[in-house]
């Protein structure tokens, strides 16, 4: 199969008809045998997504007229060879007649493809030069998402947008019911891995150089998980204690249940909920892997009459959905996917299930809100909203050697520290 070929055809399945990144890789690249041969789709299919705006101006440079709708996967061609030419180590002319020989099915484009690849081969310099004064190209981000990262952050947002763009660090999650973080860590360096543990965060280590998962030691057995250090904090965050019933909202496909269980064996109860059954299943998929067991339900957490039978917990996660903005540089199709008209949306679910979430949390209780969103309207503002309209909520402070204490809750913008963008607030609810 021809490797470019096989990229453009992921690529359409994102830039033309919408599916996530990981849906369309998912589909395609269990088809290709050579683990080498998935890992450069792969980093292809990334790397074009990842620059999308900035090639894309490229490519509107480069064509005379844009081609139909039909014709994604020649777009997505196009893309690919251009994100070659400019990123990758693949030497010129081979990229070029590659990506050449992936238009077999469609061959009236093989001149277009082959014309287009060298002309920018030539003009290079004056191209983007062009687009370096097209501001969606020359930061690498739609319009409306430049705007709303420079309204929320005026001083910050060129960082995050930066931020954004570099692919991310590999976090661990050490699991400190099987081994110490020093143990596992020796454990990996025996195998000639070298990681870092993390000052802020007592469970996890970044790896020098990311790897598949089957090449960490103890991976299968449980003894170590993949999860970004700021997602890490979570569990510290709600620090659930013995004897507690726990609720974790909105739980799939299960980092955080995780990481809960493993810093406290003596819960009375776990209770992981998510609205999809799917992404449930992968919850107790990972608890398997880890030895650790939690009740899983498949309800909408804004609906808790269907489901909760008059429950109370002591410890609330609410991970609500959102934006995702904070993990672009994990899913760089957010870019290209996310809809401004979502971000209202999100809103009004995520105060939705708060407010829902807080009829089941007992007196004395705690609830832990966050995002993976550096939006101030999914975070602070929410929280701010929340607490206006209930007096029994107090917000405890969180006192933090990461992020920014914001107006309410803390506040981690992308990149810093080599974390993710998250947002945490710590709601106590009157006794
Ligand atoms: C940010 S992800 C959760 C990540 C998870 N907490 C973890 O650490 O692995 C948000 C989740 O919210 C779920 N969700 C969205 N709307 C929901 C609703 N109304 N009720 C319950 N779950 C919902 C989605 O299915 C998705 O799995």
């Amino acid at each position: 199969m021809n490797l470019r070929g096989c990229a453009a055809q992921i690529l359409s399945r994102v830039i033309s008809d919408g599916h996530s990144l990981t849906a369309a890789l998912d589909s395609q690249l269990p088809k290709l045998k050579d683990h080498q041969d998935r890992a450069f789709v792969q980093a292809m299919c990334y790397g074009v997504i990842r620059h999308y705006f900035a090639l894309d101006c490229l490519l509107g440079q480069l064509m005379e007229k844009s081609l139909k709708a039909k014709d994604g996967d020649i777009k997505a061609l196009l893309l690919v060879g251009l994100y070659q030419l400019q990123h990758m180590r693949v030497k010129p002319h081979a990229a070029v007649s590659e990506t050449v020989a992936a238009t077999k099915h469609k061959p009236w484009s093989k001149g277009l493809v082959n014309a287009v690849l060298r002309r920018y081969l030539r003009d290079a310099e004056t191209l983007g030069a062009k687009c370096a004064s097209d501001r969606q190209a020359e930061l690498n981000h739609p319009h409306w998402l430049i705007k709303q990262l420079q309204t929320n952050w005026p001083d910050h947002y060129r960082h995050i947008l930066t931020a954004n763009d570099l692919p991310p660090p590999m976090a661990l999650r050490v699991n400190v019911r099987q081994n110490s973080r020093e143990d596992y860590l020796q454990l990996l360096n025996l195998q000639g891995i070298s990681a870092q543990p993390v000052a802020q965060c007592p469970t996890a280590l970044i790896l020098d150089e990311a790897l598949n998962v089957d090449q960490l030691p103890g991976f299968s057995e449980g003894r170590v998980s993949v999860q970004d250090v700021a997602a890490q904090l979570a569990a510290g965050l709600l620090d659930a204690q013995a004897g507690d019933r726990v609720l974790d909202i909105c739980a799939a496909p299960g980092g955080k249940t995780a990481a809960i269980l493993e810093r406290q064996s003596g819960l009375q109860s776990l209770l992981a909920l998510d609205i999809d059954a799917n992404r449930l299943q992968r919850v107790s998929d990972n608890l398997q892997r880890l030895h650790l067991r939690a009740d899983t339900l498949a309800a909408d957490a804004a609906d808790p009459q269907s489901w909760a039978a008059g429950r109370q917990f002591e410890r609330i996660l609410l991970d609500a959905p959102c934006s995702g903005f904070g993990v672009i540089r994990r899913h760089p199709d957010i870019k290209l996917l996310r809809r401004e008209s979502d971000i209202a949306a999100l809103q009004a679910l995520q105060a939705k299930i708060l407010e829902a979430s807080w009829e089941l949390l007992a007196p004395g209780g705690t609830l832990l809100y966050a995002t993976c969103s550096v939006l101030k309207q999914e975070n602070e503002q929410q929280i701010g909203d929340f607490l206006n309209r209930h007096p029994d909520a107090t917000e405890l402070t969180i006192e933090a050697a990461w992020g920014m204490l914001r107006p309410h809750g803390r506040q981690i913008l992308t990149g810093d520290l080599q974390m993710d963008g998250f947002y945490y607030a710590k709601l106590g609810k009157a006794v």
